[in-house]
């Protein structure tokens, strides 16, 4: 079994959607791959009083995965705020074993499990007076390597530098660079493509234009990202450096 995270420099940078993508060119090309995110914010309740997943209804309708959208992801929230204000706005704080459970039955149904992160890499998933815990914390614990999502545009260079350097502080390998909303010849996102590339020593694997339909890689290159989960990944929540 492989999985990949999908790291974003912010929110609304296009994780979910580079990871409708993903997810689309591996069940094209017969992969058995599952989207997972492990808390979603700012989500539309619907006439039954059930919350929708937005996150993870664009990624099946985007991909075609017969994946059920429960699955995907343990807690929903509404409002739009991070999923650790969320959860103590709606009273409903994330479980790290609940998160956990819900990935290691992901992990022990499917060949290639996507993980999408909340907002940037140093998220908080859950901050009270019991626990505390990040984004981070997850990635670490799963052993997870990482794609980055960013902007092609202005503001970019010093948010993908920082990302790869927290990630390189806590020795989470960092696959590749995904550059979103690219503009071909146009000069400032061409420089960015080689200023990234400089400041990280990482490749810009991807540039997605405006409204793609298809991830602009082969799907050897794709499955190549993906890294072997390891065999008992998890002993709680880490202790960071
Ligand atoms: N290349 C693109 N072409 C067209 N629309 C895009 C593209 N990238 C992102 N979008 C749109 O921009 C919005 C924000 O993107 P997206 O939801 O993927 O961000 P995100 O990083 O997943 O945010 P979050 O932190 O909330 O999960 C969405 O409406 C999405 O469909
Ligand atoms: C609601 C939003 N679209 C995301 N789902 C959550 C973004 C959390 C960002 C936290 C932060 O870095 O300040
Ligand atoms: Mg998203």
């Amino acid at each position: 079994m492989k999985q990949l995270m999908i790291i974003g420099t912010d929110t609304d940078v296009g994780k979910t959607y580079v990871s409708g993508l993903i997810l689309k060119k591996l069940h094209e090309n017969g992969k058995k791959a599952a989207y997972f995110k492990a808390a979603m914010s700012g989500n539309i309740r619907l006439s039954d009083g059930s919350l929708l997943p937005g996150d993870a209804d664009f990624v099946k309708t985007t991909s075609g995965i017969s994946q059920s959208l429960a699955d995907m992801c343990p807690y929903v929230y509404e409002t739009a705020v991070s999923p650790h204000l969320a959860a103590q706005i709606e009273g409903n704080p994330i479980e790290w074993e609940t998160i956990q459970e819900a990935y290691d039955t992901l992990c022990g149904t499917y060949d290639f499990v996507t993980v999408e992160g909340s907002g940037g890499i140093l998220c908080p998933l859950r901050h009270d007076e019991t626990t505390s815990f990040s984004l981070a914390d997850f990635v670490l614990s799963q052993h997870l390597s990482c794609l980055l999502v960013a902007d092609a545009g202005l503001g970019t260079l010093n948010y993908v530098g920082l990302t790869a350097a927290y990630l390189k502080s806590q020795n989470i390998p960092l696959q590749g660079i995904i550059l979103n909303r690219f503009q071909t010849g146009n000069l400032l996102h061409e420089d960015n493509k080689r200023m990234c590339e400089i400041l990280t020593g990482v490749p810009v694997i991807a540039c997605l234009p405006e409204g793609a339909a298809d991830l602009p890689i082969s799907i050897e290159t794709l499955v190549s990202l993906y890294t072997e989960r390891k065999e008992n990944p998890c002993s709680g929540i880490p202790t960071h450096k």
